[in-house]
């Protein structure tokens, strides 16, 4: 077992990123939301550095690359944003896990996380009505004890609010809780929560390198953890 996890009663991994590689079924849903909008595809690659605040913001960079590489400006106005923004939350939500997989290691992490009897939590900022339909098509469902989306609280990840009540909720001391993400915004909740946290380098973390927010630890695969 991983250093990192000893003394650890609760395990609260990030989804997209860490668990999940959602980015080809995301660029889709957001290239086909501009087509409906009148702009050109931004195509995976980019989307792939966009996501990890949530989809309101990932359509907001969406609609602020489209409108810049386009006419010079880089300011949507806000009827447009909203527009695009449903957009995307219809298209995504006809089939979020068509081609989205689950990265190596991560099932046998899980399961074996399980099995030791570790309390086991999904604080991602992605909307909450697309978790449930995620995590059943990839078998992981009954893992987790409680999932959070991004609008699940007031506040979102970097925030430390998610983190703080699922401690709360399982009423296990924040130093008994890990922190598993591949991003910026997840070492930053982790850390402003008490947690211990543990990075993923493989994930979306807006093109830089994970290591840099100084996490606990980092594992090439969640398997290491294991
Ligand atoms: O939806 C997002 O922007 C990112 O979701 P995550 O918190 O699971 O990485
Ligand atoms: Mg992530």
């Amino acid at each position: 077992m991983h250093p990192l996890l000893v003394d650890i009663e609760l395990v609260a991994f990030d989804l997209d990123g860490t668990l999940i590689d959602s980015v080809p079924d995301l660029a889709l849903a957001v290239d086909a939301a501009l087509a409906e909008l009148g702009f050109p595809a931004a195509g995976e690659a980019r989307v792939r550095d966009w996501v990890g605040n949530g989809s309101l913001v990932l359509m907001e960079r969406a609609l602020c690359y489209s409108i810049l590489a386009g006419s010079g400006k880089s300011d949507p106005a806000t009827g447009l944003l909203e527009r695009a923004h449903a957009a995307f939350l219809a298209l995504y939500g006809r089939d979020p896990g068509a081609n989205t997989r689950l990265y190596p290691g991560a099932r046998e992490c899980l399961d074996a996380l399980r099995g030791r009897g570790f309390t086991l939590v999904l604080v991602t900022n992605k909307p909450h009505a697309f978790i449930a339909p995620l995590l059943e098509g990839l078998g992981i469902a009954e893992h987790f004890s409680l999932c959070l989306g991004g609008d699940s609280l007031p506040e979102k990840k970097p925030h430390p609010a998610p983190l703080l009540h699922v401690a709360a909720h399982f009423e296990v001391a924040t130093g008994a809780c890990l922190m598993v993400g591949d991003s910026r915004h997840d070492i930053a909740a982790g850390k402003a929560a008490g947690f211990r946290t543990l990075a993923v380098p493989y994930g979306y973390n807006h093109g830089e390198p994970v290591r840099q927010t100084d996490p606990d630890g980092v594992v090439e695969s969640l398997a290491e953890l294991v």
